[in-house]
C-alpha cells in the first residue's frame, strides 16, 4: 500500500538545498543532522547561528513575497544559483514551520529588489511603503488619468541642499510619515503637481514640490526617459538616497540607486 511518502516524496527528490524560514533552534538542529544537505536559513535574524544565512529586511506576511525575497537574497549572496531546485519551509498558520514549497530558482527572477531594500540607507519598511504607493498610483492613476511621480527616499538633508522649492511646502510644519493611510491619500493628491517628494530615512515627509538640481551629470538611464528620470537618477549618485519614479508616459515604476537603474516593474503585474 502506498504511503504518504510515496505521494509527497517527489517534493523532496533531487533538491540542491533546503531554505528554512525563521526556524526555531530545535527545528534547525534536526536538519543540520541530515547527511549531504545544504541548509540555508532565511529570516530577519540569524537566531540559530546558521553558517549560511540570508537576511530578510522585514517580515513579509505574504508567503510568496517572503519566498521570492529569500531567493533574491540567496542569489545576491551567492548561496544559491539559477536552476537550483529548492525546498522552502516556512510557517503560515503557526509559529513553527508548517508549510513546504518546492521551487526552481530562476536567474531571471533577479530583479534587484533585494539590493534596494536590504542595502539602502532608508529603513526597509519606508522603501516598501513608497514602492507600494508608486505601484498603486500607477495602477489607478489620478481620477482615471495616468500620473507621474518622483519620490526621493533617504539622506533627506543632503537632498534638500541639492534642490529648491517650486512652491510652498505643504509638509513644512507637519510630522507625517509614509505608510499612514491619510498621508498616502495626500501624496496621491499632490502627485498631480510638479517636482519631487523628499522623504527621510525614517519615512517622514520632508517636502513636496522640490525641483532637484543634482550636480551629477550624464547618468546612464534608458533612452526615451526624460527630465524626471534623469534628475531622480542623478540625485542618487550625489547622495545616499534612492529614487522611486512612476512614469506618466509608459506607466512603469523604476528605482534608482547610486546613479543606476536597479528595478523596473509594471504596476499592472502586481
Ligand atoms: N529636476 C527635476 N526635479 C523634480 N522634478 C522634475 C525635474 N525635472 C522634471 N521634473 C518633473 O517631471 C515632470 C515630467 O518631466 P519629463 O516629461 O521631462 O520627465 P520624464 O522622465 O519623461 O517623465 P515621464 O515618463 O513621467 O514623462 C515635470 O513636469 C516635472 O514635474
Ligand atoms: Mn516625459
Amino acid at each position: 500500500m502506498a504511503g504518504l511518502d510515496d505521494v509527497f516524496g517527489d517534493l523532496f527528490s533531487g533538491v540542491d538545498a533546503v531554505m528554512l524560514f525563521a526556524p526555531s533552534g530545535s527545528y534547525y538542529e534536526r536538519f543540520a543532522k541530515v547527511d549531504d544537505l545544504d541548509v540555508i536559513v532565511v529570516g530577519t535574524e540569524n537566531d540559530v547561528g546558521a553558517p549560511e544565512f540570508v537576511e530578510l529586511p522585514l517580515e513579509f506576511d505574504d508567503v510568496s513575497e517572503r519566498i521570492r525575497f529569500g531567493l533574491e537574497g540567496g542569489l545576491e549572496k551567492g548561496v544559491i544559483d539559477g536552476g537550483d531546485e529548492l525546498v522552502c519551509a516556512t510557517s503560515i498558520f503557526e509559529e513553527e514551520i508548517d508549510t513546504v514549497s518546492r521551487v526552481r530558482v530562476s536567474q531571471d527572477a533577479h530583479t534587484g529588489i533585494y539590493d534596494l531594500f536590504a542595502k539602502s540607507r532608508a529603513e526597509p519598511q519606508v522603501i516598501k511603503a513608497v514602492l507600494e504607493l508608486a505601484i498603486e498610483l500607477g495602477k489607478k492613476g489620478q481620477k482615471g488619468k495616468p500620473v507621474g511621480a518622483l519620490f526621493i527616499v533617504g539622506d533627506a538633508g543632503k537632498v534638500m541642499n541639492k534642490s529648491r522649492p517650486l512652491s510652498y511646502n505643504p509638509f513644512e510644519k507637519s510630522h507625517v510619515h509614509v505608510g499612514d493611510p491619510i498621508v498616502d491619500v495626500m501624496l496621491k493628491e499632490f502627485s498631480r503637481l510638479d517636482g519631487a517628494f523628499v522623504i527621510s530615512d525614517a519615512g517622514k515627509i520632508v517636502s513636496a514640490y522640490r525641483y532637484l538640481e543634482p550636480s551629477a551629470e550624464g547618468v546612464d538611464i534608458p533612452k526615451g526617459l526624460g527630465a524626471r528620470h534623469m534628475a531622480g537618477g542623478a540625485i542618487t549618485r550625489d547622495t545616499n538616497a534612492i529614487a522611486i519614479v512612476l512614469s506618466e508616459s509608459d506607466g512603469l515604476v523604476r528605482a534608482f540607486k547610486g546613479g543606476e537603474i536597479i528595478l523596473e516593474v509594471d504596476p499592472e503585474a502586481y
